[in-house]
């Protein structure tokens, strides 16, 4: 249903100069490198699957949307979605597929929603019955109807999302595309997102690629993840297969009097030290976190000592 065979994307990258002459002449100039922001991705999605794209800050994960979307063009390798070229048969494609991008909205800033909605509408050709059903359906899942004469510009970010969320499914489209629909959203707004997508998975069949930074989005939607780190394909697999590769990871930052000379431990996967402070990245499925603090304090005398569950993008970095 969505295939990716050896995606590819390149971007030049000309070298950053001061000044805005200086900058032209590097625009102009034969120097630039190649960055591989997607380099030779594949994978195939199947009817009705709810997949984690994830991966770190700069992975690729935008720019695979965008190919698969028919945004961006690769350099190399071919992308279908739902059998269509995305790039050749874009308008088609469009008909097909429901995208939202949680960093900017796909709506008109300046108009109430419900202008936006009939744009859309006009857009799609959808009929008045059917266009009834979807406002009468949004808002009894996403409670559209609250804010629907208010202007974009104007909606908290949640009630934007759902707006924009709706406007995605304007068309009945059987394939999501989400770039991190939940960033920036309070708890009780993430949990009606998910609750949202949930439904649009399973009762309603929906194929969904979803980005996120928020490791309990992937927790609570998704049943396959596919991480990727600096354009690769780092790991395609289920999420219980992630959390085994992963372990439980845990971070512990140590303050000591003095600095020290730490020594190998079963369990700690990787130790950064800057002057008396050390950050160290243990996995509790291997070593509990006071028999860690135990064998550290064998090193010298801590000062201060603080714990935290790490972000996905540093559990993926120092994983892959
Ligand atoms: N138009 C562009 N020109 C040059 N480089 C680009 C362009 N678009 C993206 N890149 C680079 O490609 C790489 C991948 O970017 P992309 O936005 O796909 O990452 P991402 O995984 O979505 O990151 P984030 O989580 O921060 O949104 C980055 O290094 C980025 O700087």
């Amino acid at each position: 249903m969505i295939e990716a065979n050896q995606l590819t994307k390149s971007f030049k990258m000309y070298p950053s100069k001061r000044g805005i002459l200086n900058s032209m002449r590097s625009l102009f100039s034969a120097k630039y490198e190649i960055k591989h922001a997607v380099d030779a991705i594949s994978f195939k999605i199947n009817e009705g699957e709810f997949v984690g794209y994830i991966g770190p800050n700069g992975a690729g994960k935008s720019t695979t949307i965008k190919m698969l979307s028919g945004i961006l063009h690769p350099s190399s390798g071919t992308a279908t979605v739902l059998g269509i070229n995305p790039q050749k048969e874009r308008k088609q494609l469009a008909r097909n597929i429901g995208i939202v991008f949680g960093q900017r909205t796909q709506l008109w800033w300046d108009l109430p929603v419900k202008d936006s909605f009939e744009i859309l509408k006009a857009m799609y050709r959808i009929s008045e019955q059917d266009y009834r059903l979807f406002l009468k359906k949004y808002d009894d899942i996403l409670e559209i109807g609250r804010f629907l004469e208010t202007p974009v510009r104007k909606l908290s970010l949640g009630q934007r999302m759902r707006a924009d969320l709706a406007a995605a499914m304007i068309h009945n489209p059987s394939v999501l595309f989400l770039d991190e629909p939940t960033i920036g959203l309070d708890v009780v707004a993430k949990k009606n997102i998910r609750e949202f997508l949930k439904e649009m998975n399973r009762s309603h069949q929906k194929t969904i690629i979803l980005t996120t930074h928020d490791m309990d989005d992937i927790e609570q939607l998704c049943s396959r993840v596919i991480v990727i780190n600096q354009g690769k394909t780092v790991l395609d697999g289920s999420l219980e297969q992630l959390k085994n590769h992963i372990g439980l990871p845990s971070i512990l930052k140590v303050l000591f009097d003095e600095r020290v000379n730490p020594k190998n431990i079963i369990g700690v996967e990787k130790i950064e030290q800057i002057d008396s402070e050390l950050t160290i990245l243990y996995d509790r499925s291997k070593i509990t976190s006071p028999a860690l603090l135990q064998e550290i304090s064998q090193w010298g005398t801590p000062k201060d000592i603080q714990m935290k569950e790490p972000e996905i993008e540093e559990v993926i970095q120092y994983f892959y």
